[in-house]
């Protein structure tokens, strides 16, 4: 990577770094005349000469402030590349995504600290301190629109006028599967169908689970527009209501949505599957009763332990499950494990359940040393995502190991090892010369090896 970047160091001209051929070529053809550039190029090289006064007129009027080059460079990697302060500033206050990385995997602090731009270095060093807290990450299947509202639930009525109002909105799975549209303009990409009631009123009748989701916020406030799941066994019954539909297959199909889709499909399909497979109370066997729009169990037999006390068992469950990224102890390299199911050349984060009585660290530190049998010391927390195939809440961490020496679970896994930063970039970015990749970017692993790589450099790699 270092080689990289130094056969341009010698490149006093700015525009060979970064510019695209075919910005070249036809500026040739029709000489260096700036006004007929593009924009983008235009706003590149404002970047690049750190031409304030343009760079704020482009920003304001057409270019959005992480466009980047056919290197994947943005104007903040130009501009920290040639130490234009105020340029860094303007992108820094106009929230751009200082953890992009080029081609070559660096991000625009990487590329500062590389030409020894010290300024740019700690303007930028100082803005990922104070990262803005509103750009939390939200991992895919974590952001769901809808409003629980939770305390509707208990209120039969309600719920029941809820049910057949002309607003309501019904999504239908069969097998777990939600009855979807693909999108008139991109067919790899998925809606979930919304019925109405008087179209899916003949699904409806006390053999079908219905879960009541929530309110959609996005809907009218006076209107209040309620959103239920239903469990239809029949997709010929879908079909009739609706033919263009399709069920949508969990892998990769649920990739397929929109992340406030994925959302809502976290919640109905975890319910629906909970109901489906909880039928009978787990304290005295006997049968049990759907109750709070879907979200409790209650058992049938009054003299059942749960209808006099602690009833944790009535209510869906969530299995939280640790994901980290183990780092090296000389803080290099990572390690990355195949799972014997795992697509050919797929590599991710090690995983696990947790088990009753542990913390989130010490789960880490457990399934770490039964896969790899490496030791793990400190375990940061990175994010958390829901993972609805049934029911697992994955609880990502960065864990630093204290050993290195591999022992891999071959009951587990089929094989583990660790990968050098380089060798990440490439496997994010599907460039490794052997095709190894990571899980795409939907899956928490993919965020949390991402955000590694982008908080390291490669120097003294
Ligand atoms: N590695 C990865 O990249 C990713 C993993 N995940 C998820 O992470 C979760 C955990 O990872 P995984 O490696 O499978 O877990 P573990 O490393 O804990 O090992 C899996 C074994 O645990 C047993 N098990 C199943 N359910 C539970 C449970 N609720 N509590 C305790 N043990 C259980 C199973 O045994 P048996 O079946 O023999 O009874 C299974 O073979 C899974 O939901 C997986 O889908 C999600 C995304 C990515
Ligand atoms: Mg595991
Ligand atoms: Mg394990
Ligand atoms: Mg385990
Ligand atoms: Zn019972």
């Amino acid at each position: 990577m270092l080689t990289l970047l130094s056969q341009y160091r010698h490149l006093k001209h700015v525009k060979y770094l970064y510019r695209p051929l075919s910005v070249m070529s036809s500026e040739s053809r029709t000489g260096p005349d700036d006004a007929k550039k593009p924009f983008t190029d235009r706003f590149f090289d404002s970047a690049a000469n750190g031409n304030i006064e343009e760079l704020t007129h482009l920003l304001k009027a057409t270019v959005i402030v992480d466009e980047r080059n056919d290197n994947g460079w943005t104007g903040l990697m130009l501009a920290s590349r040639y130490g234009h302060a105020n340029a860094i500033k303007i992108f820094l206050e106009k929230g751009c995504d200082v953890n992009l990385v080029n081609k070559t995997g660096q991000t625009a602090l990487d590329i500062a600290q590389f030409w020894d731009q010290s300024e740019a270095t700690s303007l930028i060093m100082d803005y990922v301190k104070h990262d803005n807290p509103d750009k939390q990450l939200r991992n895919f299947f974590s952001y769901n629109p809808l409003l629980r509202c939770a305390e509707k639930r208990k209120d039969t009525n309600w719920l029941e006028n809820k049910m057949r109002e002309d607003s309501t909105k019904y999504i239908a799975f069969c097998e777990l599967q939600p009855y979807v549209l693909s999108l008139p303009d991109n067919k790899w990409k998925y809606q979930i169908i919304r019925f109405c009631y008087s179209d899916i009123q003949s699904c409806i009748n006390d053999k079908h689970l219905v879960v009541f989701l929530g309110i959609n916020k996005n809907g009218d406030e006076t209107e209040e527009q309620a959103v239920f799941a239903i469990d239809v066994p029949d997709e010929k019954k879908l079909k009739t209501i609706n033919p263009d539909g399709t069920l949508l297959q969990p892998f990769p199909g649920s990739m397929m949505l929109e992340p406030s889709e994925a959302g809502i499909l976290a919640e109905a399909r975890t319910m629906l599957d909970w109901l489906d497979r909880y039928k009978f109370c787990a304290t005295c066997g006997s049968s049990t009763s759907v109750t709070e729009g879907g979200h409790k169990r209650v058992c049938d037999n009054k003299e059942c332990k749960t209808n006099k006390g602690i009833h944790n068992t009535c209510y869906p469950r969530t299995d939280p499950s640790v994901i980290m990224l183990v780092i090296s102890p000389d803080g290099k390299r990572c390690l990355l494990g195949r799972g014997k199911r795992f697509p050919p050349k797929m590599y991710s984060c090690l995983a696990g359940f947790m088990e009753p009585g542990e913390t989130i660290e010490d789960t880490c530190r457990r399934e770490v040393h039964e896969e790899s049998g490496i030791e793990v010391g400190r375990v940061d927390y990175h994010s958390s995502q829901p993972w609805p195939f049934p029911a697992s809440l994955m609880l990502g961490c960065l864990a630093y190991a204290k050993t290195e020496h591999l022992k891999v679970d071959e009951d587990e896994l089929e094989d583990a090892r660790w990968f050098r930063r380089p060798e990440l970039v490439q496997m994010l970015t599907r460039q490794h010369p052997e095709g190894l990749f990571v899980p795409p970017e939907q899956a928490i692993a993919h965020q949390i090896i991402k955000s590694w790589v982008r908080k390291t450099t490669n120097s003294n790699l």
